[in-house]
């Protein structure tokens, strides 16, 4: 059973009992609504700080008769006499700032006038204080603003644990089952892995193989739309021009009229309404660049061509102008629909937007344009040892680098992701936080845990928890050997999960090599055919010592003769991200090869040239 108390706050009320409507009103709410509750305190005291301190103390002391929550009508408005907030402050312990805002921002929705209320609640001892404002109507609402969360804060003062689980478990709809990865160390744990070493290409293909192009469309506003796939083809609604145009600034004329000296008869400008009255032999009218031509005109005579004869006696008017070469029929006029033909197809389905798609479609008078959605994307980082940005390092603890480099290099080609947070090294938080990652995303992208360390999880996780289908384990390629490809089904919408190395390079070489381009496809980017791969000419010696091939990564720029020239960007161990600092290329060199000094090879370019 929960107790509530109304203390009205009124100098009016407390003279005139009867006047007061609000506390009424709300005793009648509140017994709808809790019908199993009492009102078990009920007072009106007038707009004194004073009194109203009093009134709030001797109730939340009352152990006799207790008060679970106690709403204060009245007085919380800019009047000078409106002390509600200021006496409830002096009384509560604890401020809740959540019903404050529950109140005002559900009660803008109703009225403006809400920014005119100041509630204060809070907790004193175990009784939860809430200023509501003084009419009946907006306390009445204030109150079913508020209600629902009333029993379980109620349930917290009064430390009732089973009724804060029980609510605990409905908020949280599922409750958390454990993983069923178990951590194998010492003796027992493997010693070569399980997993086939891919070649890259049979990767990429095994990639582009199981994952099904979208079909799935959404429409979006034009200017949101550079970088997406046209998911229709665009015929145009229009001629564009709509209306035979100029293509220069001059005098619109009768070809036959040929050279000679013209009556200026008016003027016609760009956004001018077409002139109607057909233009008569001997005629001109004078025109500017995009103006509509006028009736009975079939050329344009450029200014340069031409001579003034004579103007007004202000000089602001041309009376005769002299067209000194003669005229072709249509010159330098813009046929209707010459640019645009209305009614033909003018940009085709599965073209990336770009800026002059979208200004062809506002040409068109088109607002939204349909595209084809893209999966949503989650970044998980992983590991023991990761500290967000904004904490302290503790000793043995680095700063979590590649979920932001991750997003950032998403964003480059496009796509947005969502941040899913850092997985500690235990099976249940892997576990928990690719949960969390399934629930809002499609598009999954781990880095770290897919070695050979006994705190190396992913895997495990995504094939016996999430019963994931493995495609590949192990690429031979450095860096990125650990890379893993998995789909999955999670509660029947299929998933896609990248698990990266998490060597920093590794996961961004990866990054560019499998999960972009398993984006565009996705997407159904037809054009993307991988990286281009372009000649350079290296400016060092490039050794691989290592017997997997090698992806070094090139600043490539364009030398003075039109060749490109490259050079590597230094050490290229896979945990030195300075290595992909001003990298925009990938050079493939095969195990133990070295490659001289001035020999032209093949780089996968991925970025702008320098
Ligand atoms: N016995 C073997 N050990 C390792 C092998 C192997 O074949 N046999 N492969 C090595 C290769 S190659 C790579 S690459 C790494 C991959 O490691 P994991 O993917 O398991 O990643 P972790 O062990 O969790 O971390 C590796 C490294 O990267 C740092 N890291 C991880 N996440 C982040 C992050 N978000 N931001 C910055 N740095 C991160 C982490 O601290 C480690 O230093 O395994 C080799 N081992
Ligand atoms: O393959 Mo690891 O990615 O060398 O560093
Ligand atoms: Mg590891």
């Amino acid at each position: 059973m929960f107790r509530f108390g109304i203390l009205t706050v009124s100098t009016t009320c407390s003279q005139h009992p009867e006047k007061d409507t609000a506390g009424p009103k709300l005793e009648g709410e509140i017994i709808t609504s809790f019908p199993q509750s009492r009102v078990t305190f009920k007072k009106i005291v007038a707009d004194d700080k004073r009194q109203i301190v009093n009134a709030l103390t001797d109730v939340v002391n009352d152990v006799v008769n207790p008060c679970d929550v106690l709403f204060t009508v009245g007085g919380t408005g800019f009047a000078p006499s409106d002390v509600t907030p200021e006496a409830t402050r002096e009384v509560i312990e604890k401020e809740a700032v959540g019903l404050v805002h529950a109140i005002i921002s559900k009660s803008l929705a109703v009225t403006d006038m809400a920014m005119l209320s100041r509630p204060v609640c809070g907790i004193r001892k175990k009784t939860i204080i809430v200023n509501f404002p003084g009419s009946a109507k907006a306390a009445s609402e204030c109150f079913h603003f508020v209600k629902n969360a009333l029993p379980h804060a109620i349930a917290l003062l009064r430390e009732d644990d089973s009724k804060v689980r029980k609510t605990h478990e409905e908020v949280q709809s599922s409750p958390f089952e454990k993983s069923k990865v178990k951590i194998v160390a010492g003796s027992s744990r493997t010693r070569t892995s399980q997993y086939r070493m891919f070649e890259v290409d049979e990767a990429k293909e095994t990639i582009f193989q199981t994952l099904q192009s979208s079909e799935d469309f959404e429409t979006i506003p034009i200017f949101n739309a550079v970088t997406r796939i046209l998911g229709e083809d665009i015929k145009a609604p229009m001629h564009i021009p709509p209306f035979p145009a100029s293509i220069k600034d001059g005098y619109a004329v009768k070809a036959a009229d040929g050279v000679g000296n013209r009556a200026v008869r008016s003027a016609t400008a760009a956004g001018d309404r077409p002139e109607t009255a057909d233009l008569q032999p001997g005629e001109i009218i004078r025109i500017s660049t995009g103006a509509p031509i006028p009736a009975g005109a079939d050329a344009v005579v450029q200014i340069e061509d031409t001579a003034l004869i004579e103007a007004s006696e202000n000089g602001e008017d041309e009376i005769i102008v002299e067209i000194l070469v003669a005229p072709k029929v249509g010159q330098d006029i813009r046929k209707v629909g010459s640019d645009i033909h209305g009614g033909t197809v003018v940009l085709e389905k599965y073209t990336r937007i770009s800026a002059a798609t979208v200004g062809v479609l506002a040409t068109l008078g088109f607002t939204e344009v349909k595209v084809i959605r893209r999966p949503t994307i989650a970044i998980v980082s992983t590991g023991n040892e990761l500290c967000n940005a904004d904490e302290p390092l503790k000793p043995g603890q680095i700063y979590d680098s590649n979920k932001l480099t991750l997003l950032l290099l998403l964003q480059r080609y496009g796509y947005k992701a969502l941040d899913a947070g850092i997985a500690k090294d235990t099976p249940d938080s892997v576990k928990f936080i690719l949960e969390k990652a399934f629930e809002h995303s499609d598009f999954i992208i781990t880095s770290g845990g897919v070695s050979m360390g006994e705190y190396d999880l992913l895997k495990q996780v995504l094939i016996e928890d999430f019963n994931g289908t493995l495609h590949f384990g192990r690429l031979n390629m450095k860096p990125g050997k650990p890379t893993v490809f998995v789909t999955l089904d999670y509660k029947g919408k299929r998933k896609t999960v990248f698990a990266l190395p998490g060597n920093p390079v590794s996961c961004c070489v990866t990054s560019l090599l499998f999960v972009i381009p398993a984006l565009k496809h996705l997407e159904g980017d037809k054009l993307f055919k991988g990286w281009p791969n372009i000649t350079v000419i290296l400016e060092d010696d490039i050794i691989n010592n290592d017997a997997r091939p090698e992806y070094v990564r090139l600043t490539v720029w364009k030398g003075v003769n039109g060749q490109f020239l490259s050079r590597s960007t230094g050490n290229q161990i896979s945990s030195r991200l300075n290595s992909m600092v001003n990298a925009n290329a990938l050079l493939l060199v095969p195990g133990k090869t070295k490659y001289n000094k001035a020999s032209s090879r093949f780089a996968l370019l991925f970025g702008d040239l320098f």
